[in-house]
């Protein structure tokens, strides 16, 4: 037996359809442009290969794209002012601030001064607090893609036991909160959890968002779960000869696979999700900001 592998990549390219037909609705209907601003501090190439991807399909479905780069050694208060800035400015709906940020800056008190209205990140506490308390948010686009792809794959979640591993602001804990508002019975493990492979064992749902790449094995899965790789890590691959590398995930792919019911790969799972759900976010903040009704399906 072997799992049926979750097309991520296809999934996101249809969800890019659907919102690029809605931003020509807007345009047309409303002379609207829905607008998305990155941020970049600091020249971490990883980023930098992130950023160009966002800007590229952002102007692909239909949006306009800003982009600023800022120097690694920016005061933090220039990059405050700039974030003032597309706060103010009626043409931008979303804005995104690229983390990790260089090590003299607060994350949360730049996180803080984005208005939560344009936080398509949904970093913002506001945000944070929304989601937690059952409320319309602006849900964090790794988490809410992963819900996407569980949701087509099981269609209800209502009942199943699912295993976050990761409790990262940024993943972990917005996907478990998800997952609840879904009805899941939900256990979040991190770094001090005991017995981790036994919890693991015992779920419908498993999400790796750790960082260590092929940490959960096949070994560690339930037969017939679905398995959810976060993971994002560059690791040495000497058969592409000197200096090469390549993508893997967190969960060991290879043994996983044979155990599971359904998996995603990486690349082509997760990652390709998360940048279609922030051109998501981005539609349904200029709906709102604009008070017109946000497109069905494209927030959890
Ligand atoms: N596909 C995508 O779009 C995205 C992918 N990523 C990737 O997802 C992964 C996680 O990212 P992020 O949440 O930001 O990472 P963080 O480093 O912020 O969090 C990692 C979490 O994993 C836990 N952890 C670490 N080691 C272990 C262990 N041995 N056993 C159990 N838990 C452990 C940590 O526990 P503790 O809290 O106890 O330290 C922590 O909660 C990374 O590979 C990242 O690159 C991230 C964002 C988007
Ligand atoms: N404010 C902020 N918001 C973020 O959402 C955010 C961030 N900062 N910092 C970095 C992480 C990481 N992240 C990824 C998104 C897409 C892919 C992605 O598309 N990956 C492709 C592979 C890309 C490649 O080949 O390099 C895939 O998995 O198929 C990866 C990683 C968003 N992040």
């Amino acid at each position: 037996m072997s799992a049926t592998i979750i097309d991520g990549k296809a999934h996101a390219a249809g969800l890019r359809a659907r919102i690029a037909d809605e931003v020509q609705r807007l345009k047309a209907a409303h002379g609207i442009t829905p607008g998305l601003a990155v941020v970049l501090v600091g020249e971490d190439p990883a980023s930098q290969v992130y950023v160009r991807s966002k800007g590229r399909m952002t102007v692909e479905v239909g949006m306009a794209s800003f982009e600023h780069r800022l120097d690694a050694d920016t005061p933090q208060a220039e990059l405050l002012d700039l974030v003032a800035r597309l706060n103010a400015d009626p043409a931008v709906h979303g804005i995104l601030v690229q983390l990790p940020l260089p090590a003299h800056m607060d994350e949360s008190a730049v996180i803080t001064a984005i208005d939560p209205a344009k936080d398509v990140d949904g970093f913002h506490i506001s945000n944070v607090g929304r989601l937690a308390t059952g409320q319309d948010a602006m849900v964090p686009c790794t988490p809410l893609g992963c819900l996407m792809l569980l949701r087509d794959t099981l269609g209800s979640l209502s009942g199943k036991s699912a295993v976050v591993i990761g409790r990262s602001n940024i993943v972990g804990k917005p996907m478990a909160q998800l997952l609840l508002r879904d009805s899941c019975t939900v256990t979040i493990a991190h770094s001090r959890t005991a017995d981790l492979a036994e919890i693991v064992r015992r779920a419908e749902i498993v999400v790796a968002a750790v960082g260590r790449p092929g940490m959960v094995t096949g070994d560690w899965i339930r037969p017939g779960a679905t398995v959810i790789d976060v993971g994002i890590n560059r690791v040495d691959a000497p058969e592409k000869g000197e200096g090469g590398t390549r993508l893997v995930g967190d969960v060991d792919f290879d043994s996983a696979v044979r155990v599971a019911g359904a998996i995603t790969p990486v690349p082509g799972g997760v990652g390709p999700m998360t940048i279609a759900c922030l051109l998501a976010n981005t539609l349904t903040a200029c709906c709102r900001a604009s008070g017109l009704p946000a497109p069905e399906g494209l927030t959890a």
